[in-house]
């Protein structure tokens, strides 16, 4: 499979993040809708059981203080305590008062002309009151379901509709009387109570959205079912907001992601990175000799080794200038290369070993900072310190400085020489050692070029101001040869030997010095 180039692969990886943002966070929102709706189906049982036992604990206390002022006949006094027991429930619709197993009179309808045969509970409570779940009844018009407890001289009766009017959300229900082994009905949905968590406290149960709770001093229990789908149509625009919401943020997420890729994957990041991690190191290409042929030095020429893709001088460079730290990246580059140089004891004593500078630290009086440095203080080489024609020497400071430089036993070369700012005055004021010709001067030498044509006099310049000249770019024997015969005592180029290590070098070096 051909390997994604790192445009392709930074659009990737963002819309990988941006893709994982938009599902974590849309797992995020139904988690959060998931515990609303468990929240609002717990809060649903809440009000149903609350109901469930204030419905218990009325008809308890009505009956029980009915029972307790009985005068054990249906007359006047009887029907009062009835009706004001009445008037005061909340939960209970009518009041009996029972004699011999019938129901005399009630507070509905008064004394009954056909008095009603009370029959078998459906189950006896344990707080003693005999029930009767689901009678059918009609009380002037209106026909219900009924819910009756009877204790003593008395029965109350409760209307099952009632919980259907609860709000919240469309539920089925069941309360059921859990003393004995088979539970019994009580109200609701038949068959919906599973007794499946007993008494175990309150339980519910996401995947069957069921849940189960106890009045276990009662022994009544209710289940309750809610109803997924109409909760997810309650949410389904609320739902979509988020999904919407998290493709944007996905979206964006993805474009930070991708600006931030670039960021670091910009040369000026890369810089930075490198020169926090050290990661420069020098490579070294031959100068020679180009009467005698012989190497006798090297030029030290910065790389980086970063990261796979490669960054090269005319890149990094500018930067390094751009960021400040170009002292700091100069004495990394120094140290690296002559700590290297110094280990190869079949290099001489002597040998040259140029380091290019920047201007502007020169210009600062960094430089003076280069002779305090052990490697170069300890150096068995003669040591060329090459700088660009820049305006940034024209200064006093910047002549100052070369001069000390010059005067602690530098070499002082200048580099590019004919390229961008070039001053004839500077060279004087430079007094400088070496004259490096750029590379543009010599690559159309055979042609006989205008510009190589200024090859001469630039070396009768040099000649007279004390000044040995340096073929850059010499890339084939002609030119090499005709360099030579205008008297140019200096080069380096491909043809001697590109940029190379400094195992590579000192093998050709020895290789030179056996021939
Ligand atoms: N086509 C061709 N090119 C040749 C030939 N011979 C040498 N070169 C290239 O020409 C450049 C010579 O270095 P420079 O003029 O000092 O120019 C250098 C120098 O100005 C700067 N530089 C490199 N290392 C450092 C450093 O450590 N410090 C500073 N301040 N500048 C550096 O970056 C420039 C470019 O460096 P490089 O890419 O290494 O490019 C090097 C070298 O690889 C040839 O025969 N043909």
């Amino acid at each position: 499979m051909a390997a994604l180039s790192p445009v392709k692969l930074s659009r990737l990886a963002s819309a990988s993040v941006g893709l994982v943002v938009f599902l974590l966070g849309i797992t995020l929102s139904t988690v959060l809708l998931l515990l609303d709706y468990r929240k609002a189906h717990e809060e649903q049982a809440r009000i149903f059981f609350t109901e469930v036992e204030s419905v218990v604990e009325e008809f308890r206390l009505v009956l029980s203080t009915l029972n307790a002022q009985t005068t054990g006949r249906c007359d006047e006094q009887t029907m009062i305590a009835m009706r004001r027991e009445l008037f005061l429930a909340e939960h209970i619709k009518d009041i009996g008062f029972v004699d011999n197993g019938q129901v005399i009179c009630t507070t509905g309808v008064g004394k009954l002309d056909r008095h009603v045969e009370v029959g078998t509970p459906d189950y006896i409570g344990m707080d003693g009151l005999s029930v009767f779940v689901d009678v059918p009844l009609t009380l002037f018009e209106y026909q219900y379901s009924a819910l009756i407890a009877f204790s003593g001289d008395f029965d109350a009766v409760f209307d099952l509709a009632v919980f259907d009017l609860l709000p919240g959300m469309v539920n089925d229900w069941e309360v059921v009387y859990t003393r004995d082994e088979a539970p019994v009905s009580v109200a609701g949905e038949k068959g919906l109570y599973r007794g499946q968590f007993a008494e175990s406290g309150y339980r519910f149960s996401l995947t069957s959205q069921y849940s189960e709770t106890c009045l276990p001093e009662y022994q009544y229990c209710l289940g309750i079912q809610s109803d997924f789908q109409s909760w997810l149509d309650h949410y389904r625009t609320l739902y979509l907001v988020f999904v919407i919401l998290w493709f944007f943020i996905g979206v964006l997420v993805a474009f930070a992601v991708q600006k931030l890729i670039a960021r670091t994957q910009s040369i000026e990041s890369k810089v930075r990175r490198a020169l926090r991690q050290r990661a420069f190191h020098n490579l070294y290409q031959p100068i020679l000799d180009l009467k005698s042929g012989a190497m006798v030095g090297c030029e030290a020429l910065a790389r980086c080794h970063l990261s796979n893709e490669p960054l090269y001088p005319d890149q990094f460079i500018p930067e390094v200038a751009r960021s400040g730290q170009t002292w700091r990246f100069t004495k990394l580059m120094i140290q690296q290369g002559l700590t290297e140089l110094s280990a190869e004891t079949a290099l001489p004593d002597g040998f040259r070993v140029n380091f290019n500078l920047f201007p502007a630290d020169i210009a600062a009086a960094y430089t003076r900072d280069f002779a305090k440095m052990s490697t170069v203080a300890n150096s068995r080489f003669t040591l060329v310190l090459e700088v660009i024609e820049d305006q940034q020497l024209e200064g006093k400071q910047a002549q100052t400085e070369l001069e000390w430089l010059k005067a602690q036993g530098y070499g002082v070369a200048l580099d590019d020489f004919g390229t961008g700012y070039s001053n004839l005055n500077q060279i004087r004021d430079f007094q400088a050692d070496y004259l490096k010709i750029d590379r543009s001067f010599i690559m159309d030498l055979e042609d006989g070029s205008i510009k190589s044509s200024l090859i001469p006099y630039i070396v009768d310049i040099a000649r007279q101001l004390n000044l040995f000249v340096v073929a850059e770019g010499i890339e084939n024997a002609r030119q090499w040869e005709a360099l030579r015969d205008m008297g140019v005592q200096y080069g380096q180029g491909y043809y001697f030997g590109k940029p190379m290590s400094a195992e590579a070098l000192v093998r050709l070096y020895s290789q030179q010095a056996r021939n």
